[in-house]
């Protein structure tokens, strides 16, 4: 049966509804951030540009860095927006545009994200760079979705015990990264570490300005879990749903973070450009290794 055109939308043009794209635009190696402003700092490392479009916060870039083909695309903030640019770029690799159907054989995209994101851990210092090995998802954007095992209920039930996880809340959700991407991205200058994914920046990741949040302990009780020397290192809004949705669609993926905020010790970074800068270089460099 085709995917009726309420399910599957198609811009006029024939590109997908939101990234506005359409399949030959699109490299398999995926670079994710979440600024649109960061998307020009990524390709302006490339040899050759080849595409450029934008819609909404959706921006793309597709081109070369040293002979390898690399669409880099924003994804703007949060989970919500990870659920429409994962479930698009899969449709751009493994659905038939013409005959609406799923093709018989499957594309397997490398998707890795630069983000930034906020430490939970004292040691974790501001400007280093967090490599997730896995996703904390606590924001629930995942339970739409059959999740047909690909996370981890020991870890997991191990986490809602030691926090006391309030039941009117998400159920969290622990997800793996790509062992294939984290060998490639890995290196002395990186930090490994569970990677709490929130669905907003101040309450659900207990930042208090004028509001009380539910549980003013949770991030203490997050910075001193562990479960089999895996330790949660830090806070942002989209690499658990990354992670998740690449898994249950047959890709890679796998989450850079440059460290611009310590939760812990309640300090920011005074050179944020320049920390992302050197992440996106470090990160071109090792896809090109
Ligand atoms: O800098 P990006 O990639 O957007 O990532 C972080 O910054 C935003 C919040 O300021 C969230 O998207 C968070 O995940
Ligand atoms: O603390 C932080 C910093 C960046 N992005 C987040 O989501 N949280």
């Amino acid at each position: 049966m085709p995917i009726k055109e309420s399910e599957l939308i198609l811009n006029p043009d024939n590109s997908i509804y939101h990234l506005n794209l359409k399949p030959e635009h699109v490299a398999k190696t995926i670079i994710l951030v979440g600024d649109q402003d960061r998307v020009e700092k990524v390709s302006k490392y490339f040899d050759r540009i080849e595409f450029k479009i934008q819609k909404r916060e959706f921006k793309t870039h597709t081109g070369y860095y040293k002979k390898k083909r690399i669409t880099v695309i924003s994804t703007g903030i949060g989970p919500d927006n990870i659920d429409i640019v994962l479930n698009e770029l899969d449709a751009l690799v493994n659905i038939d545009f013409g005959t609406r159907q799923i093709k018989e054989t499957l594309t397997k995209l490398h998707i890795i994200r630069i983000g930034t994101s906020g430490s939970l851990q004292a040691h974790i210092p501001v400007d280093t760079f967090v490599l997730s090995t896995h996703g904390l998802d606590i924001n629930g954007m995942l339970h739409a979705y059959q999740l047909n095992n690909i996370n981890t209920p020991d870890f997991e039930q191990a986490f809602i015990t030691h926090t006391n996880w309030s039941p009117n809340k998400a159920r969290p959700i622990i997800i793996e990264g790509s062992q294939i991407l984290r060998d490639q991205l890995k290196s002395e200058q990186t930090y490994e570490g569970l990677t709490a994914t929130a669905g907003g920046f101040y309450g659900p990741q207990g930042r208090v300005l004028r509001l009380p949040v539910q549980d003013a302990q949770l991030n203490s009780k997050m910075d001193n879990f562990e479960y089999n020397n895996i330790r949660i290192s830090n806070f942002e809004m989209e690499t658990s749903a990354i992670f998740g949705l690449a898994k249950l669609l047959g890709h890679e993926a796998l989450s850079l973070n440059a460290i611009i905020a310590n939760r812990a010790t309640g300090n920011f970074t005074k050179k944020p450009a320049l920390t992302i800068d050197k992440l996106i270089k470090y990160t071109l460099d090792k896809l090109v290794e």
